[in-house]
């Protein structure tokens, strides 16, 4: 061969956890499969690894995100690869989502001691998480089960369980996978009890706007209906004006339909505090994701949405 081989490699920026560099060499993989150029890998250190302080005190899931994006406007690397779901709905002008990968598993599972499922916990067992999402909907069960804060990477979570320091914890099925530690969850959440975060399980791959060259490149990694389904989930999320960490939950997926494909959008706007949630669903074309999105969206503002998500003082 001619040609790929002679060009330098490309400089991927990848945040330093453990799964983020898992995903991202899968990315590099997948790239140079495809194209035939060489990937190297960036670490970035951001601001969300290096502190163990609630995300609402340090500016939301945006750090995990912010310090890569920097890393791309100072020419610091080519490309980035984020999670999603963490990716703030805000338009950077200076970049592009260049490629939506295929998704991974979208749901959220459980990892309870002793095998336990969600139904089988005890009333007075402790659940683990920082997601006001995922404590939401799971106090909307009425399982009589007490919600913990927690933080920290994948394996840290995890890590209290085996501890005993809380009964169980809640995480992305997608992380599990991906650090081949799935076999460890107990029991997966299906979305018709607990929707996932917009964007869960799926991967952004952003570049700056000004490299046309690379934009045509990343392309190739792009899957239609990942991104027709994450674009839906996130201009819901945009338009219920709801941030990263709002417990927001949505999922849209792709199904065929008599008149060919068709996107359907199910949303849930939960109440920490414990009032009756927002759960509506909605279809669409996957051509105009956005415009369903926010359809739902004005739905949920209609029934009361903005009043659930009112900053608790
Ligand atoms: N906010 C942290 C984060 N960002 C992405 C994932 C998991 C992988 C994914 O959803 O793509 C996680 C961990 C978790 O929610 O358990």
């Amino acid at each position: 061969m001619t040609g790929p081989q002679s060009l330098p490699a490309l400089r991927l920026g990848t945040r330093a956890s453990q799964l983020a560099r898992t995903q991202s060499g899968h990315v590099a993989a997948r790239l140079t499969e495809l194209t035939g150029r060489e990937v190297e890998l960036v670490t970035i250190s951001t601001e969300g690894d290096r502190s163990s302080a609630p995300l609402d005190q340090i500016g939301g899931t945006g750090v995990f995100v912010a310090a890569l994006r920097e890393a791309l406007v100072a020419d610091q690397v080519d490309f980035a690869v984020h999670s999603l779901k963490d990716l703030p709905t805000a338009d950077d002008p200076r970049l592009v989502l260049a490629a939506v990968p295929p998704r991974e598993d979208v749901r959220d599972a459980l990892v309870a001691r002793d095998g336990l499922t969600l139904g089988e916990l005890p009333v007075g067992s402790t659940i683990g998480t920082g997601s006001p999402r995922r404590a939401a909907q799971i106090n909307a069960l009425g399982l009589g089960v007490e919600i913990v804060p927690i933080r920290g990477n994948v394996d840290t979570r995890l890590g209290k369980v085996r501890s005993g320091e809380v009964d169980a914890v809640v995480l992305a099925r997608a992380g599990l996978l991906r650090l081949e530690r799935a076999d460890e969850a107990t029991e997966v959440l299906d979305p018709i009890q607990v929707l996932p975060a917009p964007g869960q399980g799926a991967l952004a791959v952003e570049c700056r706007a000004d490299r046309p060259d690379l934009i045509t490149l990343l392309a190739v990694l792009d899957d239609v209906d990942t991104r027709a389904a994450v674009t839906a989930e996130r201009t819901l999320l945009a338009t219920l004006e709801a941030g990263c960490s709002a417990p927001v939950g949505a999922l849209a997926e792709v199904a065929w339909g008599d008149d060919g494909d068709e996107l359907w959008l199910r949303a849930v706007v939960a109440d920490p505090s414990g009032n009756p949630s927002i759960r509506l669903s909605a279809t669409g074309v996957p051509t105009d994701a956005a415009a369903l999105g926010h359809r739902l969206a004005t739905e949920m503002l209609a029934e009361g949405a903005d009043q659930i998500m009112a900053p608790v003082a």
